[in-house]
């Protein structure tokens, strides 16, 4: 039962020598209020079971309460469908009959005798085999792997979620395709004048330069009607052209408007339409291997490739000759007629004459090889001074929060609650809701799912990863992390956490809740709140409805969970408690208006929220941001979502991702929830759309720095940890956020005072519970990471330390 242990005792400042290894095995027996608490829950579980307790052993009772952590409604309900009303056990089918009447048998089934059967064909042959003749019940069922979702973190089976900024984003989508729509009929004159300018194209002249017999001109007069089609295409809005391509700007680009005569549509030498095209970055996907791939931005491999490289000879041959066109010309020109093509170079000798074609010929391919459509225009930085922008932009504090407690406590619907009395969801979305979640059986979640949108979260009423929300208030803009409690999430806590400035812990104060949610995530999530460097809590005791609003309840919870603020080192001026109701919505926007809650009258939470100030910002830093997600977005294949920790980033910088040691340039920025900017600074969460890197090279955790400033990858760190539970040189996890590593601690290097940070002890044979310690930790792949930095270690599920990087 040791995964209920927790670190009870912070004050253990005695050296290993004396320690007792066998005592602390022990420590998995029941503590005397475990004992209490199991007692009086086997006697609520009997007395709900009444009659039917008989069925189930007290081993069984207890075994469920402490799963169910003493919640004596679940453990009813699970002994009831396990052991009192267990479903019925599925009908094995019969085994499938050969055709000759026998029964099949696989070739596993132990005991099997061989089929004396005569092999008549080769279907016959292979009966028995084990692939085409297994019986249906031995057959496997295909669960589908779990497919991380689009949205912020982690993933579900189904369509991809969206988070907050890419559902911004995708509404700011379709108002630019409504007003794309509203075009329409401009496209459509446009349209118009391209099926008259269309029509006249067979008047056109092209060059006798043009009719030179090699491929690469051959190409160029494919590709001038290939050119002709994309001005008409972008003349119709299909194709986007760049409005600084070569050959394509201004005068160059044959005017399509109605005013457009085809005498106009000539082009001239510098900007004749050439057979190539930006690679696009499928083209680098699969002509460039990533190793190939120059870590700037300069290109190893050509950077255009031919449109049509392999054209058949007939084709070439086609443009080898003067085209009918030009043969009449020729003609007229010879009759002295009018409209003849303009002169041609006095023939002098038919040897000057081929010469001097082919050093014609040789001028044009020169200046086509000048020729060529950039790549991707990049947007230029401003080199703007950021922090100075920003100072100037006046703009409204921001902060964001992270919502932890122990599972059920209520953070989702309090978070619901929040959004809903500051209208930032409406009440019918809300019914909408509720009436879906009535259908499953968990209308009280419905409030829960405005937060938990994942199918697999709301079918099972737990939050599993970090689901992200904003809201403004007149003063401060804010955004919720919303934290899973279950204790299989703790990596997701933990990058909610290093994400965020303050915290709301919610707890529940049920009767036998709160007291559960201490031996769970309670005390765990405080834990790692304080590793993570989350000074400023807001307590939330939350369903003080359930408690008829009863004030000692409130002091009681509030009383130990200050005691164990204080043994952890939590400035007491910056923890608030508020007593809330989440279900009802009292004290959370509006205060309550139940006359059992009188007895309050200090903040909201809202209130505490707005009073609670966002930790320091360190602008002029280097930048550091932690990628939290990864994404494609109509802006670029390679969209990434992150806090940035330090530092600023703007528009066409120039960036360095880690581990992978690849460069990428700025090509957009979103922030406040999809709102296109030129920058953004530390503390803001921003969207930033990347060019010039492939989406393999970037990966959840992964660092985003100033190139000048590189953050170190390493493969073994040093660092002072608090021990929170025994520890020696073993493999661990290692958490920074949202990146996780596998690693082992390999050397115990001393045990420290934990006030004066002096060495009391040197090389301990392990780390006791509470003690601080310096140690080692080697990392399997190498990971971005600094001094100052915080980590956390975890072994098997459970937090083993947590501390600072030296
Ligand atoms: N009576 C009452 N019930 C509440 C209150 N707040 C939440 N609940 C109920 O508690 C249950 C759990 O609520 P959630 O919001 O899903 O809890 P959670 O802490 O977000 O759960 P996880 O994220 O899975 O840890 C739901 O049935 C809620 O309706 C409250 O103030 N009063």
């Amino acid at each position: 039962m040791s995964r209920h242990r927790n670190v009870k005792n912070l004050d253990i400042e005695d050296g290993l020598d004396d320690y007792d290894y066998s005592a602390e095995e022990e420590e998995d027996d029941l503590s005397p209020e475990d004992r209490a608490m199991m007692a009086r829950g086997v006697a609520e579980v009997q007395a709900a079971l009444g009659v039917e307790a008989g069925k189930v052993t007290v081993a069984q009772i207890e075994e469920s309460l402490w799963y169910y952590y003493y919640d004596v409604e679940k453990t009813v309900n699970y002994l009831i469908k396990k052991y009192i009303n267990p479903p019925a056990p599925k009908k094995k089918p019969p085994p499938p009959q050969q055709p000759n009447g026998e029964f099949a048998t696989s070739v596993f089934a132990p005991g099997m005798p061989i089929s004396p059967q005569p092999r008549q064909s080769l279907a016959s042959l292979f009966w028995d085999m084990p692939w085409g003749n297994i019986p249906k019940h031995r057959e496997t069922t295909f669960i589908p792997p779990h497919v991380p979702r689009g949205g912020l973190l982690g993933g579900s089976g189904a369509a991809p979620k969206m988070s907050k900024l890419q559902a911004l984003a995708a509404a700011r989508k379709k108002k630019a395709e409504e007003k794309k729509a509203g075009e329409k009929k401009a496209e459509e004159r446009a349209a118009a004048d391209v099926e008259q300018a269309q029509s006249k194209l067979k008047e056109l002249s092209v060059n006798e330069t043009t009719t030179t017999s090699s491929r690469g001109t051959a190409s160029m007069a494919g590709a001038f009607g290939r050119r002709l089609k994309t001005a008409q295409s972008a003349a119709q809005g299909r194709v986007p052209l760049a409005a600084n391509e070569p050959g394509l700007t201004g005068s160059s680009i044959p005017s399509l408007s109605t005013s457009a005569t085809p005498s106009t549509l000539s082009l001239s030498e510098d900007n004749r339409p050439i057979d190539k095209a930006p690679q696009s970055s499928f083209a680098q996907t699969l002509f460039a291997s990533p190793l190939e791939k120059d870590s700037s931005r300069k290109r190893k491999l050509p950077e255009y490739f031919a449109l049509y490289p392999d054209l058949p000879q007939s084709v070439i041959d086609a443009f080898s000759k003067p085209s009918p066109d030009d043969i009449v010309l020729q003609a007229q020109a010879k009759a002295g007629k009018k409209n003849a093509a303009p002169a041609q170079p006095k023939k002098k000798s038919t040897a000057t004459a081929l010469s001097t074609k082919q050093a014609s010929a040789a001028q044009v391919t020169d200046k086509v090889s000048e020729l060529k459509i950039s790549d991707a225009v990049l947007p230029k930085s401003r080199n703007l001074d950021v922090p100075a922008e920003y100072t100037k932009s006046q703009q409204k504090k921001s902060a964001s929060f992270v919502v932890v407690g122990h599972v059920d406590s209520g953070k989702s619907t309090m978070m619901g609650r929040l959004l809903l009395d500051l209208k930032i969801v409406n009440e019918r979305a809300v019914d909408k809701l509720r009436k879906e979640a009535e259908i499953i059986g968990k209308g009280s979640f419905a409030l829960a799912w405005v937060m938990d949108s994942r199918e697999d979260e709301r079918a099972h009423g737990v939050t599993i990863d970090i689901a992200m929300n904003r809201f403004e208030t007149e003063r401060m803009s804010f955004l919720i992390l919303d934290a899973p409690g279950h204790r299989d999430y703790i990596p997701n806590m933990i990058a909610g956490a290093s994400q965020a400035d303050f915290a709301i812990l919610v707890i529940d104060a049920k009767e036998g809740n709160f007291e559960a949610g201490l031996r769970g995530q309670t005390y765990e999530h405080i834990i790692l709140l304080r590793s993570m460097g989350v000074f400023r809590l807001i307590v939330a005791i939350n369903k003080l409805d359930m408690v008829n609003w009863s004030r000692e309840r409130f002091e009681e919870i509030k009383d130990q969970i200050t005691g164990f603020f204080k043994r952890l080192g939590f400035q007491l001026d910056k923890i608030a408690f508020v007593p809330v109701s989440a279900l009802k919505g009292d004290n959370i926007v509006n205060r309550s208006t139940d006359p059992a809650a009188s007895w309050y009258a200090g903040r909201t939470l809202i209130q505490e929220l707005e009073a609670s100030d966002p930790k320091p910002r360190e602008l002029r830093k280097p930048l550091r941001m932690i990628i939290s997600e990864v994404y494609s977005t109509m802006q670029s294949p390679v969209t990434i979502l992150g806090r940035l920790e330090q530092g600023c980033v703007q528009v066409g910088e120039k960036l360095l991702l880690l581990p992978a040691n690849q460069m990428a340039y700025v090509k957009a920025i979103n922030t406040n929830g999809g709102e296109p900017v030129d920058w953004a600074v530390a503390g803001q969460h921003a969207e930033i759309a990347l060019d010039g890197i492939i989406q393999e090279y970037v990966s959840i955790g992964d660092v985003v720095c100033d190139p000048n400033h590189p953050v170190k990858v390493m493969k073994e760190f040093t660092m002072k940890a608090l021990a929170w539970d025994m520890f020696w040189p073993m493999p661990v996890d290692v958490h920074r956020g949202r990146l996780h590593a596998s690693g082992k601690v390999t050397k115990l290097v001393a045990v420290l005072d934990r006030a004066t940070g002096a060495v009391t002890k040197k090389f301990p044979q392990a780390i006791r519970k509470g003690q601080v310690a310096r140690i080692k930790v080697e990392v399997q792949d190498t990971v971005p990471l600094e001094a100052g930095q915080r980590v956390v270690l975890r072994r098997g599920g459970e937090t083993v330390a947590a501390g600072l990087l030296e």
